[in-house]
Formats: C-alpha cells, sequence, structure tokens
C-alpha cells in the first residue's frame, strides 16, 4: 500500500553543531549524485582472453572464421565413402566410393568421405587376396553409416563474422570459449576502475580475540569483494598506522600498480588519531564531498588527488562504512566503468518510524509480507542489521507512516 509520494531527503545539521564545515553538507542524493559526475568513463581497452572474464564488453564479438572452420569427425573409428566393404586407405588421403581412412574425433575430414563408421562399429578383416579391409561390425546399428554421419560440418555452430557475444555483456567463462573457439585472441572491454584499498587503525586486529581497546577487523575479509561487486578491480590493500607519515604512504601511487580510486577506512574524525582529513589537504586533494547529512556514515568522504586519483574515505565504524561505500563507491564505481547509476526502487515501509533530530537515516531493511521492516542492530558499529537485510532504505528527517512508500537500493551480494 502506498500512502503517498516520498518525502524529499532534507538535509541535517549534524555537521554545523560537530564544526565540521561551514557548508551545509549535501544530502545522501546529492552526495551520491556528486560522486557519479566527477568522473568520467576510463577508456575500453584490449584484454587477452585469460583475463577477461568479468570485465564488460565494449564491442560485439563476430565469429572470425567458419566454427568449427573445417569438417570433422565426431567420433574416432574410419572415414569412409560409398558401401562396405572399404579398402583402406591412407589416414587423411582423398577416398574414392569404396575406400575408407581411420580418423579421430576433431580430426580432418578426407576430401570423399561421406561418413564416419564409429570404432565401435567396424572391424578390420583381408580379403580373399590378403589385402587389409573394413567391415561392418557386430555393434553395427541397422543402416549405420548413414550419409554425413558423425561428420561435424564447417560452419555449423556459427558462420565467418555471425555475431557471438553482444556490447554489454559481462562476460563467463563460456563467452571466453566461445570467443577462443570464433578465433578470438583478445577482447575489447569497458575500462574497469583499479582501487588500492587503505585500512586504519592501530586497535584493528586481523584474528582471534581482541584485548579491550582492540576490535576484530571487519573490512580485511570482505570489503575488496563488495568493491570487486561494484565493479571495481582490487590492485593492492595496504594498512596505514594512526600517523601522518603512514597515512602519506598509504595514500602514495603505487606506480607498478596505479590505482584509479583508493578506498580507505577509519581515520575520517578530527580525533588525535585521526590523519586522512591533514592527509588529503597536504596532498592538494580537491574534496568534492566532506561529509553527508546521513546517518550512519556522514563522515564519509570523497576526494580527489592531482594526479587524478580519487579517493573515497569511509568511517571506522563497520555499517557506517559499509553505508559510506553503497553511497559514494558504488556511484564512483559505476561512472568510471562506464555503468548506469546504481539503481534506486520504492518500497513499503512496513512501520512506522518516528521523526529524529538528526539528518535523513540509512535504515537496512528486511522485506516481511512485502513490506520493508527496519532491522534490529543497526547502530554504526553494529553488522546484524545489514547480514539480515534485504536493501536499505532512506528515511527522511520527519519518519515515515506505515505503508509509505521510501526511497530503497539493494545490496551488492542480494
Ligand atoms: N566528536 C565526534 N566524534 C565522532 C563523530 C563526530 O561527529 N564528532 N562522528 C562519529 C561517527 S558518526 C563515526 S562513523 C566515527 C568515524 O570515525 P573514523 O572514521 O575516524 O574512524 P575511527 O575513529 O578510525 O574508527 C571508528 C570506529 O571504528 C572502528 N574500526 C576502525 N577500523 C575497523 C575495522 N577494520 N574493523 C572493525 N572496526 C573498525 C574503530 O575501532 C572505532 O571503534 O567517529 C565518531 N566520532
Ligand atoms: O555516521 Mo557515523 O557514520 O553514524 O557512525
Amino acid at each position: 500500500m502506498v500512502l503517498g509520494p516520498p518525502a524529499m531527503p532534507t538535509r541535517g545539521t549534524d555537521d554545523v553543531a560537530h564544526g565540521h564545515s561551514h557548508e551545509l553538507a549535501p544530502t545522501w542524493e546529492e552526495a551520491r549524485a556528486k560522486a557519479y559526475e566527477v568522473a568520467e568513463p576510463l577508456p575500453s581497452r584490449g584484454v587477452a582472453l585469460a583475463s577477461a572474464t568479468g570485465y564488460i564488453l565494449g564491442v560485439d564479438v563476430c565469429a572470425v572464421h567458419d566454427m568449427p572452420h573445417y569438417a570433422s569427425s565426431a567420433m574416432d573409428g574410419w572415414a569412409v565413402a560409398g558401401s562396405p566393404p572399404w579398402i583402406l586407405a591412407e589416414r587423411g588421403s582423398r577416398l574414392s566410393p569404396g575406400q575408407a581412412a581411420p580418423i579421430v574425433t576433431g580430426g580432418l575430414l578426407p576430401h570423399g568421405a561421406k561418413a564416419v563408421l564409429r570404432s565401435e562399429s567396424g572391424s578390420l578383416s583381408t580379403d580373399e587376396e590378403g589385402l587389409p579391409i573394413l567391415v561392418l561390425g557386430g555393434g553395427a546399428r541397422p543402416g549405420e553409416p548413414k550419409n554425413g554421419q558423425h561428420i561435424r560440418p564447417a560452419g555449423q555452430e556459427a558462420r565467418s563474422l555471425d555475431l557471438l557475444i553482444k556490447a554489454g555483456t559481462t562476460l563467463n567463462p563460456a563467452h571466453i570459449a566461445l570467443a577462443a573457439l570464433g578465433g578470438l585472441d583478445a577482447l575489447d572491454v569497458l575500462g574497469r576502475p583499479s582501487v588500492q584499498l587503505v585500512f586504519t587503525g592501530d586497535e584493528v586486529v586481523a584474528a582471534g580475540i581482541p584485548a579491550p581497546g582492540f576490535v576484530r577487523d571487519a573490512f580485511t575479509p570482505q570489503l575488496g569483494g563488495v568493491v570487486e561487486a561494484l565493479g571495481g578491480s582490487v590492485v593492492g590493500l595496504r594498512r596505514a598506522s594512526d600517523n601522518l607519515e603512514s597515512m602519506l604512504e598509504a595514500l602514495a601511487d603505487n606506480e607498478d600498480n596505479p590505482a584509479d580510486v583508493i578506498v580507505t577506512t577509519g581515520a575520517t574524525g578530527r580525533s588525535s588519531a585521526d590523519f586522512l582529513r591533514a592527509a588529503i589537504t597536504q596532498m592538494g586533494a580537491k574534496m568534492h564531498v566532506a561529509n553527508i547529512a546521513m546517518r550512519p556514515g556522514h563522515p564519509s568522504l570523497l576526494a580527489e588527488f592531482p594526479d587524478g586519483r580519487f579517493l573515497v574515505g569511509l568511517p571506522g565504524n563497520p555499517l557506517a562504512a559499509m553505508i559510506g561505500l553503497l553511497t559514494l563507491g558504488a556511484p564512483l564505481l559505476a561512472r568510471l566503468g562506464s555503468l548506469a547509476m546504481p539503481a534506486t526502487f520504492e518500497v513499503p515501509c512496513g512501520s512506522p518510524i518516528k521523526e529524529s533530530a538528526g539528518p535523513t537515516r540509512l535504515m537496512p531493511y528486511r522485506l516481511v509480507y512485502g513490506l520493508a521492516s527496519p532491522c534490529a542492530f543497526t547502530d554504526s558499529a553494529m553488522m546484524r542489521g545489514l547480514a539480515a537485510a534485504d536493501g536499505v532504505m532512506v528515511v527522511p528527517p520527519h519518519g515515515a507512516k506505515m505503508g509509505e512508500s521510501l526511497q530503497a537500493f539493494a545490496l551488492p551480494w542480494k
């Protein structure tokens, strides 16, 4: 049930309250629109077949030759011409009626061959003069060999220049095999942004049970996968310690493995342990989005270095980081990869949501009887809510009525 149009997202004032900026933070919609607009699609390029799986095809792929490009045998046996018995000819020589030559599956069919007799259907013998001949064996089926039997004609699958794969297709292993059979060595694919991940936080531990004051690393085991699902190609993972020098080092370009985008986690704040914003300023980057009027994830930022690399800065709190990535990272990666702006859709709100003093809320929801019910456990440091979610809905500060239509977006792993 839809009771009315979705309310416009509203700017929050929390950024002003925290003294972060003299300007109002952009709304969720403005921030994602900005992240799409600031970038230009990367140029398409040729990629060897072995590396092309997962890329999006930039131009139609047509067969370079007939597929198969020669008439061949579909069975191990003999290529035959005329009726049995057959006199045995040299392998590969032209056959006259009454002749046969051994052939293997996929073997080039000799000129003059009319059918292939399976090895199970023939047997070698000798004629009255002691010359080797081929006769039908006990395993032969009635009427075997029929004209054309077990022959794969040239061009059976495709003719030269036939369309094999349409531009815009995401290449899977079957497409790669098809392209190889079609005679191609490389494919023109849309540019895919390469992404360098930079994780911060001296308190973060990779495994086991952390002591109080330390936290388990929620990002390293999965953030790269989400970036890949959003169209990025992860080229490296670095860790920065909580100091400016280490941050500057981690944000420096890797000439061996250049990145189009850097995604950082943590250190977006202004505490004595947060050095991201200082590093961005020192490196002369342009700040496109300094924070967003949304919760969670309001300190998420988008900057651009003078060398053209983009930086998506995600907060350290895990849910806030995921929301930041889906708000800024998803549109940016889509644009760089020549894809459309990630879609949003509307869901009917499954329970009344009270007004809040803060900005727009991004709420993980579960679909219950077709209604979007806010998940529990969705504080910005929590993950249970998102782990159970079907999507995320955009709830304006004044809340929503039961059944009211709200803008929402899908999760990249759903
Ligand atoms: N005075 C203010 N304090 C804070 C504000 C504010 O506006 N004024 N905003 C809060 C919000 S909202 C967020 S979100 C965080 C953003 O913090 P940072 O981006 O600077 O992130 P950190 O301080 O480095 O970490 C925050 C939190 O996340 C944990 N963390 C970091 N990395 C990981 C990881 N790999 N896996 C799991 N958890 C991680 C970290 O231990 C902290 O608990 O600032 C608030 N404060
Ligand atoms: O906005 Mo923070 O990102 O709520 O947790």
